[in-house]
């Protein structure tokens, strides 16, 4: 656990958010509103990334990077994606073919 990377962590928690009632959790009711709103807001977020790039400060531009990573764990969660199968495409892309699963190893 001490390995494992923040957004492992919190993917794990917005998964676990599935069917969760809608009135106590935001992601659940973001889950409950489906896969057109979930990603509607990962373009919301993005482009308040943008302009926190081109109009605001950097800490603007971390706060809303948070916001989108957020956003998008939950997408990966809508749509069957686990975060592993996203660090091995980034692996391979870096050619470093397994990293990802050495990586996930480390976390047991
Ligand atoms: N990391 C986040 C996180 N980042 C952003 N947000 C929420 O994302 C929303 C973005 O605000 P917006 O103004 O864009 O959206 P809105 O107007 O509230 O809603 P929309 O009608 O546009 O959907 C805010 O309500 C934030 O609280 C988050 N909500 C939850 N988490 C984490 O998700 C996990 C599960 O939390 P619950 O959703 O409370 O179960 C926990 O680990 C939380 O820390």
């Amino acid at each position: 656990m001490a390995n494992q990377h923040i957004l492992d962590a919190l993917y794990a928690t917005v998964a676990a958010r599935k069917g969760a009632d809608p009135d106590t959790s935001y992601t659940a009711k973001l889950f409950a509103k489906g896969t057109a709103k979930i990603a509607q807001k990962v373009g919301e977020e993005g482009v308040e990334t943008v302009i926190a790039a081109l109009a605001e400060t950097p800490d603007k531009v971390a706060s809303e990077s948070a916001d989108l990573l957020y956003h998008l764990a939950v997408l990966w969660a809508d749509q069957g994606v686990k975060p592993e199968d996203v660090w091995q495409i980034l692996a391979e892309r870096q050619g470093i073919s397994g990293l990802a699963e050495k990586a996930s190893r480390s976390k047991d």
